[in-house]
């Protein structure tokens, strides 16, 4: 996807850090944003069209929850090989759907995509193959979690995946420090300043509540997903696969 305009938010001094919000001043600069931030972002949006390829069954649905630009969506978008399949893309931020919309109608490939304005508590997930959570449930309520996810599972069909991306903390306390402070090296190599890390942490403070992958595991085991494990990890950001 195209990175657009450099993202330079929290450059200046801010009186008063507010929090995060994903309005059009994020979506303006959202590539660029989350591919200087996120560790790994690019490798996980092209295996997600990878485990697209090999999970979509023919006359399913794949789901992109919290879609953002839809890097995933066109991501599975081309590399789905099965028959009849239609991708559900959905983001609650009016600005997201609206650029999305531009940016997937600018995509030819040939499965159909149904982009939604909703919030993911109230998608229906039905007849699915493929749900990808790619950042999202991070932003999440902690309390409304596990409903969402009992929902996913319940709209899969057998032998369907979740593929759950997080920021995650750590039991280990010294562990968590350092992943953070790697985290923070990745960013400053990218270009962010001290203060532009440090106002942005500020930010998504009680806005991004991360959980150890142990919670994630152990949440997605008790729903009833047979096979759950890390695919990709780097520092403190990883991806799960959560087979039915
Ligand atoms: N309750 C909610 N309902 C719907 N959408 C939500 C909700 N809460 C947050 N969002 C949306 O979730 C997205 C999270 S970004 C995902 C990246 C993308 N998956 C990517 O592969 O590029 C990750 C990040 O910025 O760290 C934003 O677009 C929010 O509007
Ligand atoms: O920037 C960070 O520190 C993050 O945790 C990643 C991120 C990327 C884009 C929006 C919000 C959080």
């Amino acid at each position: 996807m195209a990175r657009g305009n450099k993202d330079n938010i929290y450059s200046n001094p801010l009186g008063d850090v507010t929090g995060f919000q994903f309005d059009n001043k994020v979506v303006d600069v959202f590539p660029d944003m989350i591919q200087r931030s996120v560790p790994g972002y690019t490798t996980i949006v092209a295996m997600i069209g990878t485990l697209a390829e090999r999970y979509a069954q023919s006359g399913s649905q794949c789901y992109d929850l919290g879609a953002s630009l839809g890097a995933a969506t066109l991501a599975m978008r081309h590399r789905i090989p099965a028959a009849d399949c239609k991708i559900i893309a959905v983001d609650n931020s009016e600005a997201m759907v609206e650029r999305c919309q531009t940016v997937i109608a600018a995509d030819s490939a040939p499965v159909p995509v149904e982009l939604l304005c909703q919030d993911i508590q109230d998608a229906r997930i039905e007849n699915a193959s493929v749900v990808v959570l790619n950042f999202t449930l991070q932003f999440i309520a902690v309390e409304q979690r596990k409903a969402i996810l009992q929902k996913i599972f319940e709209g899969l069909r057998p032998g369907g995946v979740l593929i759950i991306s997080e920021k995650v903390i750590f039991e280990d306390a010294a562990h968590g420090e350092l992943m953070i402070d790697l985290h923070h090296a990745f960013k400053a190599a990218n270009g962010y300043s001290a203060l532009e890390i440090a106002q942005k942490r500020t930010a998504l403070e009680n806005v991004l509540i991360p959980e150890t992958l142990g919670q994630h595991r152990d949440r997605l085991r008790e729903i009833g997903f047979s096979s759950v494990d890390v695919w990709f990890q780097c520092f403190n950001f990883a991806s799960m696969i959560a087979i039915k």
